[in-house]
C-alpha cells in the first residue's frame, strides 16, 4: 500500500504535483477533520492522538509520535504515540537532543528534517539502537516542530516498522502533521496563558483597571472594587478620572499621559478618592498595549493601595520627632525649628521667645500618687500648654518635666511675658485625674533673639538660667533677663491677664478711710477703696489696675463686687452698733454707661440689707461729660432711692457749674492736690476757698480729701469746709481694722481726733 513514489524535492508546489489524487484527498481530509477538532476547542491532547491516528491510517505499517522538548531539562518526552507500546515509550523519554539520539533528537539538535531508512545501522541512531531492534523500528522520519517565533519546540515521526525512504506524500504528512502540532501547542500555551491572565486578574491583591484607547474603563477587578469601593458596573465606560482626589493639578496629569504616550510605561505615587469620599495614597504602574501598527489600543493599569504603608512611615516618622509621652515634637525638631526661625527672623527683623517651662512639683505627686498619676498630669500640662499658644508657636516636652515653648514672629517682648503669664494661669487651674484633683504650677524662664542670644544653646542656656530665677522668687511665675517685670509695659500685660479671673480667685478686697466732720469730728462714714493682691505681683494699688480694668471693660464686674461687698460692710457696722455710718463708693463711667447700675445698686442694697441713706455714690467729674441727660436721669433715679451722691475729685476736671445745678448731688470732695498745696499756694487756698463757698451756695457739704498734717485741718476749719477725710485721721484698713478703729472713736471725745 505504500506509495513509493521517488523524491527529493521538498517544494510543497512540487510536491503535491508529485501526489496521487487518493494521497491529495486522504491529506485535505486528515486536514479538515483536525482543523474542525481544533476549531471545536477539542482538548490538545484529543487532537494530537487523532492526528497521529489518521496518519497512520494514511502511512501502513508505521506509527506516529510526538516528543516535546521540556524547557527546563532540554530533554525530549513522548507527548503523543497511541501505537507505540508503553515499554518502548518509557525508553525514549528524557531523551536529550543531540547528533546520535535517533530521527527525532537530530531533527531537534539539528533543526531541520531528519529521514533515517534503516535504523539499525545509520550511525544517528547509535544511543537508540536496542529500543529500535526490540520494537522493530526499521526506519523513522522525523519533522521540527515549530513554536511562537520560529524556535524548535518538539518534532513529529514517523517509524516505519520496514526499512524504507519516505515517499514525497510522506514528507507532506510529516510536515502536515508537525505544522499541526504547532499550531495546537501554541494554542494550548496561549490558552493557558490567558487563563493565567484571568486569574491573575480575578485573584489579585493590586487592583486593575482596563481601559480602551479613549482611556474609558473596560473592566476592573475584585481588588480594584476593594480599594476604591466601586462595583464594575459603576465604573464601566466612565474614566478612571472619576477616582480624581483633587490633589494633583492639571501638570501632574499632562506630564503623565506624554510619558505614557512617548514611553508606553507610567508609574508613580498618586492620590485618588474612594466611593466615600477618603483619598488615599496609592503606587500606580500604568501600561498602554499598542497594536501590531502601533497603535494604542488599551492601558493596563495597576496598583497597591499605600494608606497603611503612608501610616505606619508616619508614626515611624512621628516616633522618631515625637515625645511617646505627650505626644509633643521633641528636642531634635525643636533645635532644627528653631534655627530655621532664627534664620528668617534675622532676615525679617522679626525676635523669636524661647520660654524654658519647668513643672513645679512633679516629684511631689510622683512620690505620693505614683509614676502614673506624674504621666498624666505631664500629658494634661502638655495639652494646656498647646492650647496657650498660636499654630505657628511650638510646643515641645525637652524631657522629665521640662516643656519648651518657641513663639516666632514676635512684634514685642511683652507679648512673651503675655503667654509666660497665661501659661502661669492656665497651668495653674486644679488638674481633675483619676487620682482626684491635682494642683501644680510652672515656673517658666524666657529667653528672647536676638537680646540674649543668636543661635538656639545660647538662647536655651539663659531661659534656663532664667527659669531657676523663677523658682528662687517663689515658683509660679516666669522671669527674663531681657524682660524687667517690675517695668510698667510688663506689668500692664499682666495686670491685663490677672483681671479676669482675680474676682473667681477672690484676690480683691476692700480697705476703709474714714471720712469724718470736721467741726466735731464725728465719725460719719467711709470710703471703699479698692486693694488687689495679685499672685506674682502682690498688692497692685488701684490707680495702677483701675484704668486697665476701664479699659478693657472688667471695671464694670469689679465694680459691681465693691457695691455688694460695701454694702454687706456697712450693714455690719450698724450691727456690731457702730451706728448710721455711710459707706462712700467710687463708680467708674462706665458703670453709668452700662446701663446696668440702678439695678446693681439696688440689688446690692437690698441682698445686704442696708437703707439707701446709708450709701454714698462718688462720682468724678469725667463721668460728666458725654451724654448728660442720661447721667442726670440715673442719678435721679438713684437719689429718688435715697442714696447720696458725691462729685469725686472736685476741681481737676471739667467742671461746669450750669450742670452742676441740675445734678442731684449733696456733696463735693476737693481733690487732695489743692489740699496739699493749699498752705504754700495762695491759688490752691483759693480754689479751694472757692468751692467751699460755691457748695455752700448751691446747698452741698464739702469734704476735703488728702488731710495729711494739722494744719491742713486748721486751715480747712477756717474756710468752712464741713467734712475731712486722710492720713491725719487714718488710713484706709480692712474692713475688721477699720470696725475696731470706728469702736474705738465712738468711745473717744470728739475732739481728740480733730487735732
Ligand atoms: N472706680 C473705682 N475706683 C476706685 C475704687 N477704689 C479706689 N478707687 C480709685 O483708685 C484711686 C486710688 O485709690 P487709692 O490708692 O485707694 O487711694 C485713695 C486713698 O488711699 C488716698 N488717700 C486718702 N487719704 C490720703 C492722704 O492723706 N494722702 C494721700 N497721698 N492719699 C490719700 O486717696 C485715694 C482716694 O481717692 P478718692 O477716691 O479720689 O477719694 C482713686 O482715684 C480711687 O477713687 C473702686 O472701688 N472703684
Amino acid at each position: 500500500m505504500t506509495q513509493h513514489v521517488p523524491h527529493t524535492c521538498t517544494d510543497s508546489a512540487t510536491d503535491d504535483i508529485q501526489l496521487s489524487m487518493q494521497e491529495q484527498n486522504g491529506i485535505l481530509s486528515l486536514q479538515q477533520t483536525l482543523l474542525a477538532a481544533v476549531a471545536r476547542g477539542d482538548a490538545a491532547h484529543e487532537v494530537i492522538d487523532r492526528l497521529c491516528l489518521l496518519e497512520e491510517q494514511l502511512v501502513p505499517n508505521a506509527v506516529a509520535s510526538v516528543m516535546t522538548m521540556d524547557a527546563d531539562t532540554q530533554a525530549l518526552n513522548v507527548l503523543a504515540a497511541p501505537s507505540i507500546p508503553v515499554e518502548a515509550r518509557d525508553q525514549l523519554q528524557n531523551l536529550r537532543p543531540g547528533p546520535e539520539a535517533g530521527s527525532c533528537g537530530n531533527a531537534v539538535f539539528r533543526e531541520e528534517p531528519v529521514f533515517v531508512s534503516n535504523t539499525y545501522t545509520d550511525a544517528r541512531w547509535k544511543e537508540l539502537r536496542s529500543v529500535a531492534e526490540d520494537f522493530n523500528i526499521c526506519a523513522c522520519w522525523s519533522m521540527p516542530i515549530l513554536g511562537a517565533g520560529g524556535k524548535v519546540i518538539g518534532s513529529f515521526a514517523l517509524s516505519s516498522f520496514e526499512h524504507r525512504s519516505p515517499t514525497a506524500f510522506h514528507r507532506k504528512l510529516l510536515a502536515i502533521g508537525a505544522h499541526l502540532v504547532g499550531i495546537v501547542l501554541e494554542r494550548k500555551a496561549k490558552d493557558t496563558q490567558l487563563r493565567l491572565a484571568a486569574r491573575l486578574f480575578e485573584t489579585s491583591e493590586e487592583g486593575m483597571v482596563i481601559t480602551d484607547a479613549e482611556n474609558r474603563i473596560q473592566a476592573v477587578n475584585p481588588a480594584f472594587t476593594r480599594a476604591t469601593g466601586y462595583a464594575p458596573d459603576e465604573c464601566l465606560g466612565k474614566r478612571p478620572s472619576m477616582l480624581s482626589s483633587g490633589r494633583h493639578d492639571k501638570a501632574f496629569y499632562v506630564a503623565l499621559w506624554e510619558k505614557l504616550q512617548r514611553t508606553g510605561h507610567w508609574q508613580g505615587e498618586i492620590w485618588n478618592r474612594r466611593k466615600n469620599g477618603e483619598i488615599y495614597p496609592e503606587w500606580l504602574v500604568i501600561s498602554a498595549i499598542r497594536d501590531q501598527s502601533g497603535e494604542i489600543v488599551q492601558h493596563v493599569g495597576i496598583f497597591s493601595d499605600l494608606t497603611e504603608q503612608h501610616a505606619s512611615q508616619n508614626r515611624i516618622r512621628f516616633l522618631a520627632t515625637h515625645d511617646s509621652l505627650t505626644e509633643l515634637p521633641n528636642r531634635m525638631v525643636l533645635e532644627e525649628r528653631c534655627g530655621q526661625i532664627i534664620t528668617w527672623a534675622r532676615k525679617a527683623n522679626h525676635r523669636v521667645a524661647l520660654l524654658f517651662v519647668d513643672v513645679d512639683n512633679l516629684k511631689l505627686v510622683n512620690d505620693s500618687l505614683g509614676h502614673a498619676a506624674g504621666d498624666v498630669l505631664l500629658q494634661s500640662v502638655a495639652q494646656r500648654l498647646r492650647h496657650c499658644v498660636g499654630d505657628k508657636d511650638l510646643v515641645c516636652r525637652q524631657g522629665g518635666d521640662e516643656f519648651i515653648v518657641l513663639l516666632d514672629e514676635l512684634p514685642a517682648f511683652e507679648i512673651a511675658a503675655t503667654v509666660a503669664q497665661r501659661i502661669n494661669e492656665r497651668l495653674g487651674a486644679p488638674y481633675h485625674t483619676d487620682s482626684g484633683e491635682l494642683v501644680t504650677s510652672v515656673s517658666i524662664g524666657i529667653s528672647v533673639f536676638p537680646d540674649d542670644g543668636e543661635d538656639f544653646n545660647a538662647l536655651l542656656r539663659k531661659a534656663d538660667a532664667a527659669m531657676y530665677q523663677a523658682k528662687e522668687a517663689g515658683r509660679n511665675t516666669f522671669r527674663s533677663h531681657h524682660l524687667d517685670v517690675s517695668t510698667d509695659v510688663l506689668n500692664d500685660l499682666v495686670i491685663r491677664n490677672g483681671l479676669r479671673p482675680a474676682l473667681e480667685r477672690n484676690e480683691f478686697s476692700l480697705h476703709y478711710q474714714p471720712i469724718l466732720t470736721l467741726d466735731s469730728g464725728a465719725l460719719i462714714g467711709a470710703e471703699a477703696l479698692l486693694r488687689w493682691q495679685h499672685p506674682t505681683l502682690g498688692n497692685v494699688p488701684p490707680d495702677r489696675f483701675i484704668p486697665v480694668a476701664e479699659l478693657t471693660g472688667h471695671i464694670v464686674g469689679i465694680g459691681e463686687w465693691v457695691l455688694g461687698e460695701a454694702c454687706r460692710e456697712a450693714a455690719n457696722w450698724s450691727r456690731r452698733g457702730l451706728g448710721e455710718l455711710t459707706v462712700s463708693v467710687n463708680l467708674s463711667p462706665l458703670q453709668f454707661r452700662h446701663g446696668t447700675l440702678e439695678a446693681h445698686v439696688s440689688a446690692a442694697l437690698a441682698e445686704a440689707g442696708l437703707s439707701a441713706r446709708c450709701l454714698e455714690l462718688e462720682i468724678t467729674e469725667s463721668t460728666l461729660i458725654g451724654d448728660t441727660a442720661t447721667l442726670v436721669g440715673q442719678l435721679a433715679n438713684l437719689k429718688a432711692q435715697g442714696i447720696r451722691l458725691a462729685i469725686d475729685d472736685f476741681g481737676t476736671g471739667y467742671s461746669c457749674l450750669a450742670y452742676l445745678r441740675r445734678l442731684p448731688v449733696d456733696r463735693l470732695k476737693i481733690d487732695r492736690s489743692f489740699v496739699a498745696d493749699m498752705s504754700q499756694d495762695a491759688d490752691d487756698a483759693s480754689i479751694v476757698r472757692a468751692i467751699v463757698q460755691m457748695a455752700a451756695g448751691l446747698g452741698l457739704r464739702t469734704t476735703a480729701e488728702g488731710v495729711e498734717e494739722a494744719h491742713h485741718h486748721d486751715a480747712l476749719k477756717a474756710l468752712g469746709c464741713t467734712e475731712v477725710q486722710g492720713y491725719h485721721y487714718a488710713r484706709p484698713m480692712p474692713a475688721d481694722a477699720f470696725a475696731c478703729w470706728a469702736a474705738d472713736r465712738l468711745g473717744q471725745p470728739s475732739a481728740a481726733i480733730s487735732d
